[in-house]
């Protein structure tokens, strides 16, 4: 079954719902749907409220909307950024399998055996349930992450050279693409081709704050560089009216 990607500049925006209030959850994605390309809950969400609380968020509810209308189904990035020995990170994707993420994804630091033990899982639990495998993805360097905290945690920087080694192991390992910093799209498209998956955070529209992210750039700049994906959160989230922040970002990408 193909895997799916953006065919409207919308769609490349995924929402990150980074609470752990159920509720506000499954209100955001509501008001969000049709505006966004999915939602991405992550280990604040996960950590508070697991699978059924991903199920609430992802699926919608008749009760829970204003007029009694079905919500359809929100794409769910799910980020697990799951880091651990091979035969726990398998578990733990086949775990996660029947939530249906259309993206997952775990540590490229974890090491190719890790990386391979996900891929194979995923294909494995994938066929029983008839669905598309999630596109897995790797973390290389956290946005959030400078050639100053790489050095402090023994890495070898600058970062955009550690990105690189590690895009390069995951496509090597069969996954379909990693996160990455905006600043590193270019680079790494050059390294790994058109095909490998790009998804990306750090992402500010002009004149927000940048708050802990170290390497940013406005959703436009970020695809234009060649993102497949952008990753946004507190400047959606945050703002007073989150369906009109989402849909600036929209104009933004269609302008
Ligand atoms: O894996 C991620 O999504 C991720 C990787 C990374 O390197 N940097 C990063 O910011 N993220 C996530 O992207 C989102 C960014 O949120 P905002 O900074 O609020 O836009 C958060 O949910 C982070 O967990």
């Amino acid at each position: 079954m193909a895997q799916p990607r953006p065919t409207q500049p919308h769609q490349r925006v995924l929402v990150a719902l980074d609470t752990p209030d159920t509720e506000r959850a499954v209100a955001l994605s509501r008001d969000l749907t049709g505006l966004v390309g999915g939602v991405k809950l992550g280990l604040e969400f996960f950590n508070a409220n697991g699978p059924d609380g991903v199920r609430r968020v992802t699926r919608g509810s008749l009760s829970e909307t204003p007029h009694g209308q079905a919500v359809p189904q929100q794409p769910l990035f799910l980020d697990l950024k799951f880091h651990d020995i091979p035969n726990t990170v398998a578990g733990a994707v086949r775990s996660v399998m029947p939530l249906t993420p259309m993206i997952l994804n775990v540590h490229a630091g974890g090491g190719p055996a890790m990386m391979k033990a996900a891929l194979d899982a995923a294909n494995f639990a994938a066929e029983p349930l008839g669905t598309a495998r999630p596109i897995l993805i790797a973390v290389t360097v956290l946005t959030s992450m400078d050639d100053g905290d790489l050095d402090a945690v023994g890495q070898k920087g600058p970062a955009g050279d550690q990105v690189i080694r590690l895009a390069e192991l995951t496509q090597k390992c069969g996954l379909d693409g990693i996160v990455c910093s905006p600043h590193e799209i270019t680079r790494i498209r050059e390294a790994c081709g058109p095909d490998f998956r790009l998804i990306v955070p750090g992402i500010r529209p002009a004149g927000s704050e940048t708050g802990d992210q170290k390497r940013v750039m406005t959703p436009k700049q970020a695809v234009e560089a060649g993102a497949d994906w952008i990753v946004i959160g507190r400047p959606i989230t945050g703002a007073a009216d989150p369906a009109a922040a989402a849909k600036a970002i929209a104009e933004e990408l269609n302008g």
